[in-house]
């Protein structure tokens, strides 16, 4: 395609020098991924400063260099320089206008939130599909365009290849895409630009302190999708205070808002809920008119993510019996209380879920008591060069279930031993949780230690199948080694031969 250097930056508030009718083939911020023809955006990161790359995008055969200040380049003289206020912003605007403003092209719903958004956006997807459209989903889980599905390296991609996919989803005829918006990508304006039919939250508790340094600090990235900047519809979720001040800052400017929430004052609000080990019974008041529906996920928090894809499929457009009968057969997201299926399972039910924050883990827990016969078994970890404030926290959490086997969840770059400390000095009771920091070793134990009836709930990594440790991606699936270690089990009891 290709696009003149002037009108990539027409919008930006920059200055450009040199040629302007230059042709910008791609856009690039990792000066390791520019491409000959490309335009470099120059980005100060937190880690380093994109600044310096200039000259190597430059041998890469960058045309165009976007940047904060002038950077003084050798031997390029027939490369065109763009300065603007704020790299970020241009490379958002310019990849908008890149890819001629995708997002216009279709309706699209953008989900914030700390915990649930992954599940919303399959909720939504499944529901828009049913309603005969042809969908998208962007997200944690990976990419979906139609039945094609990709990996994905970012919840919400950087804005240049956002713009792209969602230009192949427009191409594709993509007419509804669920995607989710982290508070990073806010944060970092990955998402400026973009037109949003529905923007929804779902809740906020604690994550990412590392990153947002305060909760207020993470609350005004989250409400930016709330903001004059992105104008929709809104559907908010009103179970914590946050919500409820997304939903008077919105409904203050006169934004259309749909309110959810276990609260009869939500607009969309359950009247009856039974909840089964495989399925929940749901009676919710729609906006005054009741509605019935069954759908094969379970747990409470699930209500939660239910109600908030119930008034995403309203502001799309789709009925609410539609919605209903969509949500009937609805596939459970990947490793998000996924029951772990082998033939003989001594009676033990293993359940592995992502929860990875103090508020995700108190809920998995209480959701597997509320529809188990025995004990709780949890292990978890915490993540390394994440927000360490959390690791206590999740540990005291923890000891809502029966017994806590604490183990490592990618270490990262920290020392697995050091994140562990943090975890274990939230946990009083010494009786009640052991320290097994081989991954594998824990599934193992807690299934050794769990007897009929029991529920052994293996949290953290969800659909993940790798855990990182140092600068190596090492391959390892929960779901995959509870199955073995559950059939090493059995054969020990001289059932099945255990596959690994
Ligand atoms: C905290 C965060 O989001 N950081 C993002 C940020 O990194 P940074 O500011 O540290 O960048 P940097 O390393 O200082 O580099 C500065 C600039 O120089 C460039 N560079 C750097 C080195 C080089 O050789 N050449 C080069 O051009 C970089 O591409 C960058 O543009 O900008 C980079 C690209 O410009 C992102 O890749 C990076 O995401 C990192 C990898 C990351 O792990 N992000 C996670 C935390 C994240 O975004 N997670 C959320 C989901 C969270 C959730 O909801 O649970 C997500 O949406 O995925
Ligand atoms: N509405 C909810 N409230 C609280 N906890 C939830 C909710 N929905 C899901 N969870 C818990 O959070 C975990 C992650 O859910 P999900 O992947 O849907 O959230 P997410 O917001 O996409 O997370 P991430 O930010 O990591 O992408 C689940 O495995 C479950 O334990
Ligand atoms: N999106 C989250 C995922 C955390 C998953 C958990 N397994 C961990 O590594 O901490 C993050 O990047 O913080
Ligand atoms: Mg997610």
């Amino acid at each position: 395609m290709g696009k003149t250097c002037s009108e990539l930056f027409s919008g930006a508030a920059g200055t450009i020098i040199g040629d302007g009718s230059v042709e910008v083939e791609g856009l690039a911020y990792r000066s390791d991924r520019v491409r000959p023809g490309d335009a470099f955006f120059c980005i100060v990161g937190l880690t380093t400063d994109g600044h310096t790359f200039a000259q190597d995008a430059i041998d890469r055969g960058a045309r165009v260099i976007v940047a904060e200040r002038k950077v003084y380049l050798a031997d390029a003289t027939d490369v065109t320089e763009v300065i603007v206020p704020d790299s970020r912003k241009a490379m958002a605007e310019a990849a908008v206008a890149f890819y001629d403003h995708p997002s216009s092209a279709f309706q699209l719903a953008g989900v914030t939130g700390t915990n649930g958004k992954t599940t919303t956006t399959y909720l939504v997807e499944h529901i828009a599909r049913v309603a005969g459209r042809k969908t998208g989903v962007i997200g944690t889980v990976g990419n979906v365009i139609g039945d094609v599905r990709e990996k994905a390296e970012h919840t919400t991609p950087e804005s240049p290849d956002l713009q792209a996919l969602l230009a192949r989803m427009r191409d594709a005829g993509c007419e509804t895409v669920a995607m989710e918006v982290s508070s990073h990508a806010l944060d970092l304006m990955r998402t400026w630009g973009t037109d949003f039919a529905v923007t929804a939250f779902t809740n906020l508790t604690q994550d990412h302190l590392d990153y947002h340094h305060t909760f207020d600090a993470y609350f005004a990235a989250k409400a930016l999708l709330f903001s004059a900047d992105y104008p929709a519809r809104r559907v908010i979720g009103i179970g914590d205070k946050w919500g409820r001040e997304l939903w008077r800052r919105c409904s203050e400017r006169g934004d259309a808002v749909i309110t959810t929430g276990f609260d009869a004052e939500a607009q969309i609000h359950p009247v009856a809920v039974e909840y089964g080990a495989a399925s929940t019974a749901l009676t919710l008041d729609v906006r005054g008119r009741q509605v019935e529906l069954t759908y094969p996920l379970v747990g409470r928090f699930n209500v939660e993510n239910v109600m908030t894809a119930f008034g995403i499929g309203l502001a799309l457009g789709i009925a609410a019996e539609d919605i209903a009968r969509a949500l009937a057969d609805v596939p459970a997201p990947p490793g998000r209380l996924e029951r772990v299926a082998v033939p003989d399972d001594g009676g033990v039910s293993v359940y592995v879920d992502y929860a990875h924050t103090p508020d995700a883990l108190a809920k998995a827990i209480a959701s597997i008591d509320a529809v188990g016969e025995g004990r709780t078994i949890v292990v978890f970890g915490c993540g390394g060069d994440r927000d360490a404030t959390k690791r206590p926290i999740m540990g005291a959490k923890a000891l809502a279930a029966d017994y806590a086997v604490v183990t490592s969840d990618n270490p990262r770059h920290e020392d697995p031993g050091a994140i562990i400390d943090d975890i274990v000095a939230g946990m009083d009771d010494a009786a009640r949780f052991e320290v097994v920091p081989d991954r594998r070793a824990a599934i193992a134990r807690a299934i050794e230690l769990a007897r009929p009836g029991d529920a052994v709930l293996v949290a953290g990594k969800g659909h993940e199948d790798y855990q990182l440790v140092g600068d190596e991606v090492l391959a390892f699936d929960d779901r995959a080694v509870a199955a073995e270690e559950l059939a090493r089990a059995a054969a020990a009891r001289g059932g099945d031969t255990p596959c690994a």
